[in-house]
């Protein structure tokens, strides 16, 4: 089975107006409200492509409300820990240039956290958990280090997708996927990356500390898998962009989901950037049909 963490979920709260203009009174034109957090995008996509997920994560008050209801309605199990203080809302404005405020999220207690620790422990050998998102400031990124390591105990694998530090230290668990894009790629190793070519050996370089298969995303530039049988290389697909939120999390779904059935990472990673590029043309997480489609336009070379 596959557990999507979300510690720190979100309603994404999705505005359009032509622009935003500081300091005065901006009407919208239209306005969307989706379950989020980088982990439920995940279990999303996941089940649009008809692989169970369970989310885990914490979740409370009306906006918690909110997205178990919207996370059941798409016929995804999830097993939250009830917080006391509300989930948050992050306000994603798309104008003439996209914003993000994304909130700090609800006070998680001792107990709490160890009512999750709790459901971790029980997980087994055949299960993979993918870690994603930053956790609520009362916790801190920190806590992902005795998160990842109960369940690498378990014998379940873990994919994690993180930036920076807390990237870095989850290396040393073996994950079987990282999946930093370029520019958090280049911010861990202080560098500035002109060609996809002088991304390979950075890649690289995170494998050889710990990662199975290291993922480097480029949005409208491709992608890039690098694993120890060789560095792939996924041509960008091109098509409309409607939303970027979620295309990282959408193909970090598609590796799950395909390497779990399948055992193949090439396999996995053409999913992936189908699942990526599909939402990244999609106004919200892409559906079944679009993902399908776009599969049948991924290319993959072997560099
Ligand atoms: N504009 C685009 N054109 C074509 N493909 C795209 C575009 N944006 C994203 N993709 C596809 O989706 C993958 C993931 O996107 P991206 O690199 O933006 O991830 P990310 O930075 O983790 O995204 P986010 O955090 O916004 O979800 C890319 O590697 C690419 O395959
Ligand atoms: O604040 P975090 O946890 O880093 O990111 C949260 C978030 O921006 O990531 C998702 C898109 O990847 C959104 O659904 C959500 O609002």
């Amino acid at each position: 089975m596959i557990y999507s963490v979300t510690l720190n979920p979100s309603i994404d709260y999705i505005v359009r107006l032509p622009e935003v203009v500081v300091g005065e009174v901006n009407r919208m034109t239209s306005d969307d409200k989706y379950a989020g957090g980088k982990g439920i995008n995940v279990s999303r996509v996941l089940s649009r492509l008809n692989y169970d997920s369970t989310a885990l994560g914490f979740i409370g008050g009306f906006t918690g409300d909110f997205i178990t209801k919207k996370l059941i309605e798409e016929g995804i199990s999830t097993d939250f820990v009830a917080v006391d203080q509300d989930t948050r809302i992050n306000v994603k404005i798309k104008a003439d240039q996209e914003t993000e405020i994304n909130g700090q999220g609800p006070e998680i207690t001792e107990g709490q956290l160890n009512d999750f620790l709790n459901i971790l422990e029980k997980l087994t050998a055949d299960d993979t958990v993918v870690f994603a998102g930053s956790a609520p400031a009362s916790l801190g990124n920190i806590v992902y280090k005795k998160l990842i390591s109960t369940v690498r105990a378990t014998g379940a694998q873990v994919v994690c997708d993180f930036e920076g530090q807390t990237l870095l230290d989850s290396l040393e668990y073996n994950p079987l996927l990282v999946k930093p894009n370029n520019h958090e790629l280049g911010a861990i190793f202080d560098v500035k990356f002109k060609t996809t070519e002088e991304i390979i050996p950075y890649a690289q370089k995170v494998l050889e500390m710990g990662a199975q298969n290291v993922i480097i995303s480029m949005a409208g530039d491709g992608a890039l898998l690098v694993n120890n049988e060789g560095s792939y290389f996924a041509k960008p697909i091109k098509g409309q962009v409607k939303n970027s939120v979620g295309a990282g999390d959408s193909m970090v779904a598609g590796f799950t989901g395909k390497f779990e059935e399948t055992k193949n990472a090439v396999e996995a990673f053409a999913l992936g950037v189908a699942c990526g590029t599909a939402t990244a043309f999609s106004d919200d997480l892409a559906s079944a049909e679009f993902i399908k489609e776009t599969l049948d336009k991924v290319e993959i070379t072997k560099l």
